[in-house]
């Protein structure tokens, strides 16, 4: 039995480890104390699935060198180290962990906040390393009345919010992204206002790297700020501008900083490093027991889930969430892909268009019943090299247009999805489908022709002139070819032509389709397989 390769591109808690090591199904290679360069010389390109943490870049080099990867785990929460669009133009979904090291992060930014308060790591210094006992030198400022300012109120920011209320902080948070309430509910101010931020005694940020968050804090920034201000950052470098945070610093606007995070790591060049007026750590913020061990068994399980192609738990890449679906939409993605797929097959050309209309309610997903019908046209010509994932890359580079319509309120049916399929060379295919209050998925209309289709099993298509005979005929020769008859649909027409779908037990040969459309009345005959 041929295995999954899972390769461990950094250091992960041991309990992950042994998740992957005990799995028959896995070849685990551990290479977080390879050098990068071998990483991705030797192991990458074995790799099915990845386990990264900030130490590792996905960038282009990495990219080019996961010749058969099929996901990317990120053991932990920001992904700015991750080219999730160059990752989806290869079909490589992109998964992270993203509560599992919350509280080591909010811990960490505390004792950040606790040690530039009370100036900790020099007082520590001045007696430990210095042998000096003078306390008339190490006057701290208590966190209790003072404002703290959080940019960023998501998993991290809230709680460290919490937590400062517990210190009797006063506190207010700026994030454009949340109902106010998330804050105003915990007796936090909610504000839409940055400047109010940078009224505040100590700020902390906790977003993620975008380019809207680079630089956030600025040298302007910094200039507005109450002087003696302490600045936080337990989230990632540079997004408070490390120049300006360095001269602030230096000159004394700035009381104190406590930095987890570097713009380029390993930071030990780093120009924050030579003042005096910092509290530092490498890069520690999920760095607990805890944390450290619900995020390696999280990275694991989902890196395996994802090797076998079971499921991509937390996939940022994917063009649907399922958890976020309603359940009436998932019976109308598979039966659009269906659809996509069939219409490929009875196209047997190259694709030039695929328009998918969407009829009712389901029409407001028609973004994803887009993706799928997508990958099902394209699968008939690229099989498993196109997913959901690389799906829309694949049909740009192939320039194939996509186009979709909506229809909010239906007629009919309550809700009815079409798709459309344009070839190279003219011809156009339309099916669609409903799916039933019970789940239960129809195709209901091919090309004009009225039918109630399963979309299931072998089919075959026979479209003929509508004249007596032709139906027997067609089941004599199905007969002849040893096949048994599991359904007959018909469809009629006005203009004197009809559509027989008929479903058949075994696999079509070639010959039975060239004598089906030997038959005089055939117009057309196409061998579909759902
Ligand atoms: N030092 C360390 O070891 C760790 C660092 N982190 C960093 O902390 C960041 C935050 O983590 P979580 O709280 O778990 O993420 P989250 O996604 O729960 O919260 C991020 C919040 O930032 C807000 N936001 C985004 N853009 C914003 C903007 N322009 N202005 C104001 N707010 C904005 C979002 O609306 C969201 O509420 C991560 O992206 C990661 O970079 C996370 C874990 C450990
Ligand atoms: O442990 C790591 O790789 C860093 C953690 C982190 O920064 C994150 O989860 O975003």
């Amino acid at each position: 039995m041929s295995k999954y390769t899972i390769v461990v591109c950094d250091h992960i808690h041991e309990s992950g480890l042994k998740i992957l090591a005990s799995d028959p199904e896995v070849e685990l290679i551990n290479a977080a104390d390879e050098p990068k360069d071998q990483l991705l010389e030797k192991y990458i390109p074995l790799a099915d699935v990845a386990i990264t943490r900030s130490s590792t870049d996905v960038d282009e080099k990495f990219l080019a060198r996961a010749k058969k990867m099929r996901a990317i785990v990120r053991a932990g929460v920001g992904v700015d180290n991750v080219d999730i669009p160059g990752c989806s133009k290869l079909g490589i979904v992109v998964m992270n962990v993203p509560t599992a090291n919350t509280i080591a992060a909010v811990e960490m930014t505390m004792a950040h906040m606790l040690a530039c308060a009370r100036q900790f790591p020099y007082a520590h210094n001045n007696l430990k390393l210095d042998r000096v006992w003078r306390r008339q030198d190490w006057y701290g400022t208590e966190l209790k009345d003072k404002k703290l300012g959080i940019i960023g109120f998501g998993n991290i920011g809230s709680r460290v919010g919490k937590r400062a209320k517990a210190f009797e902080m006063d506190v207010i948070t700026y994030d454009p992204y949340i109902d106010p309430r998330k804050a105003t509910d915990l007796d936090i101010a909610y504000t839409e206002n940055f400047d109010d931020i940078l009224a505040c005694d100590i700020i902390t940020i906790h977003t993620p790297k975008t380019e809207e968050t680079i630089g956030m804090i600025g040298k302007e920034e910094i200039a507005k700020m109450k002087d003696g201000v302490i600045l936080i950052n337990c989230a990632r470098g540079g997004l408070y501008d490390e120049e300006a945070l360095y001269e602030g610093l230096k000159s004394g606007k700035i009381a104190m900083a406590g930095i987890d995070v570097f713009s380029k790591e390993p930071a030990i060049d780093n120009p924050l490093l030579d003042l005096n007026n910092v509290t530092v750590t490498p890069h520690l913020g999920a760095n607990t027991r805890e944390s450290q061990r619900n995020i390696a068994v999280q990275a694991a399980e989902n890196a395996i889930a994802a090797a076998k192609g079971i499921a991509y738990p937390n996939a940022l890449n994917l063009p649907i969430r399922e958890n976020e679906l309603p359940e009436f939409v998932m019976p109308f993605l598979e039966l659009t892909q269906k659809i996509g797929y069939m219409s490929a097959q009875v196209a047997k050309s190259g694709a030039k268009a695929i328009k998918v209309i969407a009829e009712g309610p389901v029409s407001e997903y028609i973004d994803s019943l887009t993706t799928f019908a997508t990958v099902g046209v394209m699968s008939e010509a690229l099989a498993d090299s196109i997913n959901y994932v690389n799906a829309e890359y694949v049909a740009k580079e192939r320039e194939i247009e996509i186009l979709k319509e909506t229809i909010p309120e239906a007629k009919g049916f309550k809700n009815l999805v079409t798709v459309k399929l344009t070839t190279q060379n003219g011809q156009v295919i339309r099916i669609s489908g409903t799916v039933f209050e019970e789940g239960i998925q129809r195709i209901v209309d091919i090309d004009g022709y009225t039918l109630d289709l399963e979309p299931k099993g072998r089919m075959i298509l026979f479209k003929n002139n509508d004249e007596p005979g032709v139906i027997g005929d067609v089941g004599r020769i199905i007969a002849e070819n040893g096949l048994n008859i599991g359904d007959f649909r018909l469809g009629r027409d006005s203009n004197g032509q009809a559509l027989a779908v008929v479903r058949v037990d075994g696999e079509i040969p070639k010959k039975l389709i060239d004598e089906l459309a030997a038959l005089p009345a055939c117009i057309s005959v196409k061998a579909v397989s759902l």
